[in-house]
Formats: C-alpha cells, sequence, structure tokens
C-alpha cells in the first residue's frame, strides 16, 4: 500500500492558490457567522477539522462568530433523565424540566466543548449565550404559520422563544480582539424566563442585525433536497416557501428556510446551507468558487460571489 501524502503538482497548487485568494480579499475584516449543527458536530474528527477552519478565519482577517445547536445531544440527555420530548414546525416543545436541561447542555457542555475545541488549534474562544450582556430579548411564541397555508395558528410550545432584540455589542467587544465569540442559544425575555431558541433562528436573527457578509449553516445533509433527493444548488425566497407549502421542506428544515428567508430580507447577501459531513466544509464553501450546498438569495446568483 502506498502511504506516501498526495503531494499536488505545482500546477494544482497555483490553481488552488489563484481561486482561494480573491475570495481571501472579499471577506478581510467581513463578519461571517457559522451555524454549528447538532447532528454536525457528532463526528469529533468533523468537529476538530471545524475548529481549524474557525481559527484559519480568525486568522486570515475574517471575522467568524460561532452559533451552535445541540439538538440531538438534549435528546439524548432528555432521554437518560427519561422526560419525553415533542416537536412542533421543527421546534422542540418544552416545559420547565426541560427547559433546564436545554441550558445546562447548551449553555454548558456543548458549548464549552466548542470553545476547547477552537483553543486546541490555537484559537482563542469565549463562550457566551444570548443572556450575556442582553445579546438577545426573546419572546414566548403563542402563534406560527401553518407550513401548508401559511396561516398563522394559536400554538402552546412551552419556554421556546423567538428573537425580538438583539443587542450585539458584546459580540463585537469579543470580536474586535482576537478572540472568537462561541454563543449558546439560549437567551431570556423580558420578564426574565429563561427561552429555548431553534439555534438557526438564534444564528439567523444574530446575522440579519449584524448585517454580516455570510450566513453558513453546517448540517448533516448534502442542503436542501428536492422531492427526489438531489440537491438544490441555489433558491430565491419564492421558491424556498413554495417548498414549504408543498411539503418537501419539513421538521428542521423548516426553521432553517425560515431564518434564511428573513436574513436575505433584511440585507444580507446570501445564506448557504452546507454539508457538515464534508471536512473543511467552511474553507470550501468561503474559498472555492463552487461552495458545497445550497444558496439562498434575493435573486439567482450566476456566481456565488
Ligand atoms: N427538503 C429537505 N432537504 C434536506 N433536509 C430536509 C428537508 N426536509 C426536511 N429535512 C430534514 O432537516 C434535517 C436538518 O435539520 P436539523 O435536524 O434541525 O439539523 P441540525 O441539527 O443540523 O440543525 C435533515 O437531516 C432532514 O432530515
Ligand atoms: C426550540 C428548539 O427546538 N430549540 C432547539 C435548540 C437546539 C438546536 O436548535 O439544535 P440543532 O441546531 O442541532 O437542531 C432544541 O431544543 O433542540
Amino acid at each position: 500500500m502506498n502511504t506516501s501524502p498526495f503531494v499536488p503538482s505545482p500546477h494544482l497548487q497555483a490553481r488552488i492558490l489563484a481561486e482561494a485568494l480573491p475570495h481571501l480579499i472579499q471577506y478581510d475584516e467581513q463578519t461571517v457567522i457559522i451555524k454549528f449543527g447538532g447532528h454536525a458536530m457528532g463526528d469529533a474528527a468533523l468537529a476538530d477539522a471545524f475548529a481549524k477552519d474557525v481559527v484559519y478565519l480568525k486568522q486570515s482577517g475574517v471575522n467568524p462568530i460561532v452559533v451552535h445547536g445541540g439538538g440531538p445531544q438534549i435528546a439524548a440527555m432528555l432521554k437518560k433523565l427519561e422526560i419525553k420530548s415533542d416537536f412542533v414546525h421543527g421546534l422542540r416543545v418544552t416545559d420547565k424540566p426541560t427547559v433546564e436541561v436545554v441550558e445546562m447542555v447548551l449553555s454548558g457542555l456543548i458549548n464549552k466543548d466548542i470553545v476547547s475545541a477552537i483553543n486546541r488549534q490555537g484559537g482563542k474562544a469565549v463562550g457566551i449565550s444570548g443572556k450575556d450582556a442582553n445579546l438577545m430579548i426573546a419572546s414566548r411564541i403563542t402563534e406560527m404559520p401553518d407550513p401548508q397555508s401559511n396561516l398563522m395558528q394559536a400554538v402552546d410550545i412551552g419556554y421556546v422563544g423567538d428573537p425580538v432584540e438583539v443587542n450585539p455589542h458584546i459580540v463585537d467587544v469579543i470580536s474586535k480582539s482576537d478572540i472568537i465569540p462561541v454563543i449558546a442559544p439560549v437567551a431570556a425575555s423580558r420578564d426574565g424566563e429563561t427561552l429555548n431558541i431553534n439555534a438557526d433562528s438564534f444564528a439567523s436573527a444574530l446575522a440579519a442585525r449584524m448585517k454580516a457578509k455570510r450566513l453558513l449553516l453546517l448540517t448533516d445533509v448534502a442542503g436542501v433536497l428536492d422531492k427526489s433527493g438531489e440537491l438544490i444548488s441555489q433558491l430565491t425566497i419564492e421558491e424556498a416557501r413554495g417548498l414549504i407549502k408543498d411539503g418537501t421542506i419539513s421538521g428542521g428544515m423548516i426553521p432553517k428556510i425560515e431564518g434564511c428567508i428573513e436574513v436575505v430580507e433584511a440585507g444580507v447577501e446570501a445564506v448557504v446551507i452546507i454539508d457538515g459531513r464534508v471536512p473543511h466544509c467552511v474553507l470550501l464553501e468561503l474559498f472555492t468558487a463552487h461552495g458545497v450546498g445550497t444558496l439562498l438569495g434575493r435573486a439567482r446568483y450566476k456566481s456565488k460571489t
């Protein structure tokens, strides 16, 4: 067996560099919000590759901000504690004992795991949640649009919030230094109640408020898939709404797409749902011409820049 490492030819190396450098310049000092989904963080080697990408971005003059999920990890802890859990339109029904577990898993275990992974790769990360310095104020969700009719329906899903106010000052202060912020999607209401926020909604609200250059949502599928399971590489807002309405997009993909629409409508150039199972997917998405997922923008892009 040949065990010698693959060495690209000078021609290939030159091509890779020539492709990457204009993208690097494009992102210089720009804010890129990266949502690291719970499914994407399951594999230790992939988590390390993700942490390395984030450190490379910071070292190259980009301003990466990490927002993480942790749905599968919350589910595992709830199971251990024998607490039953249901979802309504992709959101976890969250009673009082559940919200305590959610905060413990997100702000405690997962947040610190990601901070340590980034620090192990030579970065300096600090973990916070939406509660810190009032980064995010949320209010309980009491109604939701029916995915098919789009008409609002009253719901009672407990301590689940929608972002109502984002104060990115703390993130700006951290990002202006050599430190990388890592944010857990837990927030307080105006009355100080702890609320569970879907991580895609959290990352989207932050990206919209900060007018980020890009929002990347890492997940466990190749991107948005059509009815026959093929990857859709670009979507307009209208096409995305149509796919929710006809049931092609369901479950956890609904809050992702709704968040993407909100972000693009707020003026962010584009949002990309990418395959977190591909090692170094963040670098590939930002610094190569073709990227690795579904790009949602106001209009169809000729190229992703
Ligand atoms: N049209 C679709 N294309 C891709 N995934 C979809 C689609 N509709 C529903 N999904 C589901 O959405 C899931 C991704 O959302 P979610 O489970 O919340 O992931 P994450 O933990 O990464 O946020 C996929 O694993 C898939 O099961
Ligand atoms: C309200 C709601 O559903 N909150 C999510 C928060 C975590 C999350 O969104 O994690 P992923 O990105 O890994 O799915 C939950 O309780 O699972």
